[in-house]
């Protein structure tokens, strides 16, 4: 097979794509013939009941400093990913934090405005070594394991006796990281019942959607933060580099702990404490610790945000009603310090504000929504994206209509 091009000092494997190479285990042979996995994939048709659905675990050991990285996948969605882990221009500034090794191991040279410590009750835990402003990102990590939901098919609630038909393939996943200490020193919640792997990323895991796949990424400094239901962090995927950031939600003092949420935030206790359930541990979070009555009033707050939630996109609503719901809606949700899901709440008020003929209104929602679904989510993905799209449309109706 001819390569088309000569390889691009910038992008070496930019050429494997252009010449229509198929990044699976059938891939015809070149000095280097998997580029960029440094391994060849180990494929399976067998896996699913699908005829001819095939699923492969892709490995680099020199991604991330030579932490590296397993990706269990189908071969469309690994050729994809493969165009990201070859991305040079990759901030290497923000990985100061890593060791060679990629192992969690703060440099004290560094400026680094966390460490790593026991936390009771919890394993080990985050906590700021000085103070963190809002906004501020905290961490910056890699993915270590990407995996196709298919390889967990009996999702929480299971036997807890794994996916014996997957073993091979976690097996593979785990022997071909180029770091596998920091896999075993990782926090596991099904001891001894599943393959080690598989027991790492349910306990540590992210789901994400890969080119319309639903997935789990596993990112090993950012799993290290606990959970909380009231976080002071969050934790912001950007697909461009597959990175996840923790960002923090509200200024963090020297001495307190870092946490994200792991289930939806604004949810009353009693969903929380199910969604919980599937996490294998008993909450010891401040808002679960709550005295009976802060956490009755925390849920009634939290069922009124519903009920606005559906009053406000009743047709009959008027425009002043709809203000003063409005008003009722951002205070709720200020007491309850859900700052990161204002993004999706201002876009719903831009549309409602839209609706009734409130176009200046619905603007000013609109570039609130914008603003902070780019400092909390991804300013490449579809929602920000959406979001520039019906300001685009609102700046025209407005022109069009003659206001200003
Ligand atoms: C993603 S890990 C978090 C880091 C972990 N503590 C460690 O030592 O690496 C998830 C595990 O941490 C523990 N954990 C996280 N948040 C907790 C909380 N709020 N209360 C008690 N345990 C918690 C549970 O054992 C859970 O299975």
């Amino acid at each position: 097979l001819q390569v088309a091009c000569p390889a691009d000092a910038l992008h070496p494997f930019k050429t494997s794509r252009q010449s229509g190479l198929l990044v699976d285990n059938e891939t015809p042979s070149l000095d280097l013939p998997h580029i960029p996995w440094t391994h060849a994939p180990y494929c399976s048709e067998s896996f699913t009941d699908t005829p001819g659905e095939k699923f492969c675990v892709f490995s680099s050991s020199a991604y991330n400093l030579h932490s590296g990285i397993s990706i269990l996948t189908d071969p469309e969605t690994a050729a994809g990913l493969a165009l990201q882990l070859n991305d040079l221009s990759l901030p290497w500034a923000a990985r100061h934090h890593l060791s060679p090794r990629g192992e969690f191991r703060p440099d004290p040279d560094t400026d680094l405005p966390y460490t790593l410590i026991d936390i009771p009750g919890k394993g080990k835990g985050v906590v700021a070594t000085r103070k963190i402003n809002q906004f501020e990102t905290i961490m910056k990590a890699y993915p270590a394991v990407i995996a196709d939901n298919v390889f967990f098919p009996q999702e929480e609630g299971d036997s807890g006796q794994g996916n014996t038909r997957a073993r091979k393939f976690f097996q593979k996943a785990l022997e071909q990281l180029g770091d596998l200490d920091r896999i075993k020193k990782m926090a596991r919640s099904r001891k001894g019942k599943v393959h080690l792997l598989e027991d790492v990323v349910r306990t540590n895991a992210f789901g994400m959607t890969i080119n319309g796949r639903d997935c789990k990424g596993m990112y090993p400094e950012i799993a290290r933060l606990n959970h909380a239901c009231d976080p002071n962090a969050f934790p912001r995927f950007t697909s461009k580099d597959l990175a996840m950031t923790a960002v923090a939600t509200r200024d963090i003092l020297p001495g307190e702990e870092i946490t994200i949420s792991y289930i939806p935030l604004g949810m009353p206790s009693s969903y929380r404490a199910k969604s919980l359930g599937n996490w294998h541990f008993e909450c010891s979070c401040g808002l679960c610790q709550a005295p009976k009555q802060a956490l009755e009033a925390s849920d009634s707050r939290r069922e009124q945000i519903v009920e606005l939630y559906v009053a406000m996109q009743d047709p009959s609503t008027t425009h002043d009603q709809l203000v003063e719901m409005t008003r009722e809606f951002i205070e709720l949700a200020q007491v309850e310090r859900l700052i990161t899901k204002i993004g999706e709440y201002y876009q719903v008020f831009m549309r409602l504000y839209y609706e009734k003929g409130d176009p200046q209104t619905a603007k000013k929602y609109g570039r609130a929504a914008l603003k902070f679904a780019e400092i909390f989510g991804d300013p490449d993905g579809g929602f920000c994206a959406g979001l520039r799209k019906d300001l685009d449309v609102l700046e025209r109706v407005i022109r069009e209509s003659g206001e200003s």
